[in-house]
């Protein structure tokens, strides 16, 4: 037997030939990616790409032929990247995507509730020289950016202790609105109630949806019957107009100044990290200097693998994803759309090669939103 040093001496050597390989072929893909760029035609050719599989892996013993497929099939989209990202150099203006420079200085900013809710000071925080109004409805947010009544909406989209706030993310593609900024707050929720109120009294308490779930072992612990309503606001509010002392609402403490009440515990909620991810709509895409992150939506074929090979590619870019979700297809059962965030500015070369690879070979995607995380 050979010892284990003279073995990898040999494997040493077949490396280097494969990496002097790699490189003939990747040169032969740029080869390729100049004349598909004068001719105009597309990267993505499945068929020639089945036909390389089929033909060069045929006759191998089966456990290897599968091991060779996958070397064969990852190196094939290795020369695809590399085209994408040739042919953009060579004709930038095929970048599908085209943000606006800068977000005009808005006027109107629009948010969900009354005021004193989480969604109003996030608007005042991130746009300081609006007076920022208030609509019933998230729905009425978009509807307002849409119809040019508000230049802004300020909405939620995910919580750390909640998840994320999937009717927000529904109306963004039904409204075909774009994510400018993103604000980042710290959540400390409070039980509030009429003045004169104790702990002991209170049977029942109020909140958003979102706001509930965050104080689970709160509202367990004292064994109180929760009840949703639109808002942390609105629910301040109810408890002012009701002026009953079995009724508490979970609220900011803004709130409960703003109505009156009297706050009966503070920093309800289970996680003392609580925090809300707020994001401005608009019906531009924008690219400021400073952002740092974009969220594409998108749907995949119909095949299995295909979620991991659009995952993959974004890490072959160098780029790094830093959050996933889906949401159901209405109108196509158990189809998803899948949202994905990931670091970068769209004016990198990188994020544009993938973005261009991505909308040549997915079946839809939409770039929804370029913003900025602080502390990078
Ligand atoms: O033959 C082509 O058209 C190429 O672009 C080359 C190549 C490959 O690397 O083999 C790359 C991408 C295509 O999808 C098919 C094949």
């Amino acid at each position: 037997m050979r010892e284990l040093s003279e073995i990898r001496q040999d494997i040493n050597r077949v490396d280097s030939a494969i990496r002097e390989l790699f490189l003939l072929r990747m040169s032969l893909a740029l080869e390729v990616a100049k004349t598909k760029a004068q001719s105009d035609d597309k990267i993505y050719k499945p068929d020639r790409e089945a036909e390389i599989v089929e033909k060069r892996s045929a006759g191998m013993e089966e456990e290897l032929q599968l091991k060779y497929v996958s070397l064969l099939q990852s190196m094939i989209r290795a020369s695809r990247e590399y085209q994408y990202s040739e042919i953009l150099r060579q004709t930038p203006e095929k970048f599908p995507f085209y943000p606006a420079e800068t977000l005009a200085k808005p006027k109107t900013v629009f948010y969900q509730g009354v005021p004193g809710a989480y969604q109003e000071l996030a608007a005042r925080a991130l746009f300081p020289s609006c007076e920022p109004q208030n609509v019933p409805t998230w729905e009425q947010v978009f509807q307002s950016v849409r119809d040019g009544k508000a230049d802004i909406g300020v909405v939620p989209v995910e919580n750390t202790t909640a998840g994320t706030v999937s009717e927000v993310y529904d109306l963004l593609l039904d409204y075909d609105l774009y994510i400018n900024r993103s604000y980042i707050k710290k959540i400390s929720h409070c039980l509030a109630a009429v003045p004169g109120t104790k702990l002991e009294d209170v049977k029942r308490v109020c909140s958003h949806p979102h706001a509930l779930p965050q104080c689970h072992s709160f509202i367990s612990e004292h064994d109180l019957e929760a009840i949703e309503v639109a808002n942390t606001a609105i629910a301040a509010q109810n408890v002012q107009k009701k002026g009953d002392k079995s009724l508490a609402a979970i609220c900011s403490q803004e709130a409960a100044v703003r109505y009156g009440l009297d706050i009966l515990a503070e920093g309800i909620n289970d996680m003392q990290h609580n925090e809300t991810r707020f994001i401005a709509v608009s019906k531009t895409l924008t690219c400021q200097p400073e952002d740092n992150r974009i969220e594409i939506a998108f749907h995949i074929p119909n095949a299995s693998g295909t979620l991991i090979t659009v995952l993959d590619t974004i890490a072959h870019y160098g780029i790094d994803m830093t959050e996933i979700h889906s949401r159901p297809l209405k109108d196509s059962p158990w189809c998803y759309v899948f949202y994905v965030d990931f670091t970068g500015n769209m004016r990198d070369h990188a994020v544009q090669s993938l973005l261009y690879q991505l909308h040549e070979e997915l079946p839809y995607i939409k770039v929804i939103g370029s913003y900025c995380v602080p502390n990078e």
